[in-house]
């Protein structure tokens, strides 16, 4: 009876440890395969950027192998922007003439004729550019505008990607991002919403991410004191007060894009309706007047939405005919002062509800 309650107990510490021992089998078996794919989707991540960068650079004239680009280079060079493939210029800008021609006299101007600035160490382009201002005035439109006509060489980095777990090592990242735009200089590397990065509140930092940062200001530091390199970082934000002292400190040249007066929503306003098919009533001082507060991007939709109603008759009042392509041109017609105006109203309201929080409660 003892010895067969032993070999019982003996059977059951053995059962035990086959489950067990099945049960470490799995979960290493599963640690592995997971690992297996991080590793994977690092590596493809890394192909994919590298397979960018190369079309990018060949497409840009540069020699990867001339310039002996690193594993970390070649991920930041897939952010290179053709200029060619910008389609913004300096047309597209409406009411900004004053932002426009600063950032030629001290930004373009340096970066074309380095010749003439060569001399003085006091009229080498700013080290570092800030666009500030509210949402959907125009940064964007002038970075995309400065990178077209300056000539130089454009990164548009996606912050993301220095934290990114699949790119890894992001102190790494945080250097190639200078060391890439040294060797490929005149450059211009552009961070949209660079509050979101460089913000005040660096406590919040994650202790590798903080890290990244410090790595990163310090190669900025390096080519703020090399006055023989062509390297601008221009950065936009909406939000320029949660921006670090030492953060503006290296931003010396700042460019307030603020919401357009009446005669800069009437310039706006020209230049998008000048591509589009509009009746002769059309007055767009008249439309500035109505529109105080707008930005040049609800501008832009309110326009949008205008065209849309003369579709929108155009349907309602066809629908029941059988019309061919020719009849379609010559019945839709024009964009109306009447369209505008409705259009206006429309955007107000829904402004209004949604500064007002109604339509989180619809
Ligand atoms: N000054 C302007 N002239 C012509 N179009 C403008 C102007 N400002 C804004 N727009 C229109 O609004 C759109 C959005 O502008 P943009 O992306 O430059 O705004 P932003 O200031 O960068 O906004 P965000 O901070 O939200 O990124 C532009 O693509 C353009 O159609």
């Amino acid at each position: 009876m003892g010895l067969f309650g032993e070999n019982s107990i003996n059977k059951a510490e053995l059962l035990g440890v086959i489950i067990r021992l099945s049960l470490l089998t799995a979960v290493s078996f599963m640690t592995l395969k997971w690992a297996l794919n991080q590793m994977d989707h690092t590596l493809s991540q890394k192909k994919k950027a590298k397979d960018k960068a190369k079309k990018i650079c060949k497409k840009l004239g540069l020699e990867i192998e001339q310039q002996q680009l690193n594993d970390y280079e070649m991920v930041i060079a897939s952010h290179l922007v053709d200029p060619s493939d910008i389609s913004v210029s300096w047309e597209d800008v409406a009411g900004l003439e004053d932002v426009v021609q600063e950032m030629k006299d001290t930004v373009i101007l340096p970066i074309q004729r380095q010749d003439l600035f060569a001399d003085s160490q006091l009229t080498q382009p700013p080290k570092g550019v800030l666009l500030y201002g509210p949402p959907g005035c125009g940064k964007t439109l002038i970075a995309k505008a400065t990178a077209k006509e300056a000539g130089a060489r454009f990164i548009n980095l996606d912050v993301s990607m220095l934290t990114d777990k699949w790119y890894g090592e992001s102190q790494k990242l945080a250097a190639a991002v200078f060391t890439l735009a040294a060797k490929i200089q005149p450059c211009i590397i552009f961070i949209d919403e660079i509050d979101a990065f460089l913000r005040m509140r660096a406590s919040q930092d994650h202790e590798a991410t903080a890290m990244m940062k410090a790595q990163f200001m310090s190669f900025w530091d390096g080519f703020i004191t090399d006055h023989s390199c062509i390297v601008i970082l221009m950065g936009a934000t909406n939000r320029p007060m949660d921006l670090d002292k030492a953060i503006l400190r290296r931003m010396p040249s700042r460019f307030n894009i603020g919401l357009p007066d009446c005669s800069q929503r009437t310039k706006i306003l020209r230049l998008i309706l000048s591509k589009e098919p509009i009746a002769e009533e059309v007055d767009c001082e008249t439309l500035a007047r109505e529109t105080v507060g707008f930005s040049g991007s609800d501008l832009r939709e309110v326009c949008r939405n205008a065209s849309l109603y003369r579709v929108r008759d155009f349907n309602q009042s066809s629908s029941s005919k059988q019309s061919d392509e020719d009849d379609f041109q010559d019945a839709l017609r024009p964009i109306t002062m009447v369209d505008l105006v409705l259009s206006i109203e429309k955007f107000k309201e829904s402004k209004f509800l949604s500064t007002s929080g109604l339509h989180t409660s619809a």
